[in-house]
């Protein structure tokens, strides 16, 4: 039977975001979305003909067979098929600043500590792709094994061309100016204090309605983040499911001569042309979506009498290994808080960590340099290396006869392991 030709269905236009978006809030929900009403399939993912003549397209982020708890894809129902795409070419010039295949061929190993001021906004035009250079990482995409870390600075809207990363899953961290982000999935409105997960495979815009724009990006591969387990703590705390925030479905339907698709694959990015917009998805339903969480809702526990407890107590998401217990990568945070504690040192201990920590700056000052690490700045220790409080905040920290302080900063560190 022949399928019926697309409706002319008329989306809400390129690049306008209103300012009350909605969002689908929860973590690992199956969501429904529909832009129109009637759009998704009932009773079946992949009728012969869609409502609308939609093509049904499904995006897997995890092997089929993976255990249901595991699992997780979502089924698009689209305009056009996204194969429907001139083949990939080599991007030109080519991009070398991304690694994802970590060795001694494009990386070198130095166990020292290091620390980086924050790197200035360009002042050619340079969009969310062309700002994105890798600081660190180990493992390999190919492998399913790894991470990167990678940061961006970028003064201008991603135009006429959409990123897909084939590598793995991006968790952003925006640290100056906001970004809003088109997905097929929907469009989020991501500012700094908040932070993206944009999944491996998605196709996804930034645009910067602010200018400048600066940020953190932690890139996993082979593994997805979930959320960690609370265990004595209880049912409650730390990030809430209910606070993050996936997107409704929002197309448009308008040709797009020349719309650059740019996949980054192995660490290489490569250009594929099409006429038409990749957020052409008119409904869409499952548990594999971007989301976004505001790290000012996580709810953070803490020391109440005696000494300074591990950061795990600060995880916002996890990305497990198949090891219990043991995550490729954690994301923490050190938000604005209250430190109590009688008779305690309480920044930072001294230590040596067989995980390596990576962090960043997103406002204020670290408890336990005074000075030298700044906002959009970061450091690295890797695994061993010793590190803690510089001598000044010890000699202050050890003058001080207060029972507790508030700080006013807030640090996210990615704290990393390849096992
Ligand atoms: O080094 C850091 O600042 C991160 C960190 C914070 C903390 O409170 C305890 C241990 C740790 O590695
Ligand atoms: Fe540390």
């Amino acid at each position: 039977m022949e399928k019926p030709a697309t409706e002319v269905i008329k989306g809400d236009g390129w690049g306008r975001f209103p300012d009350d978006l909605e969002y689908h809030s929860g973590f690992g929900n199956h969501f429904e979305s529909e832009a129109i009403a009637g759009s998704l399939p009932r009773g079946q993912n992949s009728p012969l003909i869609c409502p609308f003549g939609l093509y049904a397209e499904q995006i897997s982020g995890t092997s089929f067979t993976s255990p249901r708890k595991l699992s997780q894809r979502s089924w698009f129902y689209r305009i056009k098929p996204s194969v429907t795409h001139e083949p990939f070419w080599p991007r030109e010039p080519s991009h070398k600043k991304l690694v994802s295949e970590f060795d001694g061929s494009n990386t070198v190993a130095n166990p020292t500590q290091l620390r980086w001021k924050p790197v200035d906004i360009p002042d050619s035009p340079t969009d969310f792709i062309d700002g994105l250079y890798t600081i660190c990482g180990a493992g390999s995409s190919f492998l399913r094994h790894g991470f990167a870390i990678h940061m961006y600075t970028a003064n201008k809207s991603m135009d006429n061309c959409a990123f897909c990363n084939a590598d793995g899953d991006f968790l952003v961290v925006p640290q100056q100016g906001r970004l809003w982000i088109t997905t097929e999935c929907g469009r989020l409105q991501v500012s700094p204090g908040e932070i993206v997960v944009l999944p491996q495979g998605f196709r996804f815009v930034v645009d910067l309605p602010d200018g400048p724009s600066r940020g953190y990006v932690a890139e996993v591969f082979g593994t997805h983040f979930q959320l960690p387990d609370l265990g004595p703590i209880g049912a409650n705390g730390l990030a809430a499911s209910r606070d993050f925030l996936a997107p409704t479905a929002w197309f448009e339907d308008c040709p797009r001569p020349g719309f650059t698709i740019i996949q980054k694959f192995g660490g290489e990015l490569f250009n594929a042309r099409q006429d038409f917009s990749p957020f052409n998805v008119v409904a869409w339903h499952g548990n594999y979506v971007p989301y976004k969480y505001d790290l000012s809702k996580f709810c953070p526990y803490n020391t109440v009498l005696i000494d300074h407890g591990d950061p795990s107590i600060n995880t916002v998401l996890t990305a497990p290994t198949d090891k219990p217990g043991v995550a490729l990568l954690d994301f923490v945070i050190f938000p604005p808080r209250w430190l109590v504690a009688e008779h305690t040192f309480r920044p930072p201990y001294y230590h040596r960590n067989c995980m390596s920590e990576f962090m960043g700056l997103i406002y204020g000052g670290y408890e336990a340099k005074a000075d030298g690490f700044l906002p959009g700045g970061a450091s690295l220790h890797s695994c061993m290396t010793p590190h803690g409080p510089d001598t000044k905040t010890y000699e202050v920290i050890i003058l001080s006869t207060t029972l507790g302080s508030q700080v006013n900063f807030h640090y996210a560190i990615f704290v990393l392991r390849v096992v």
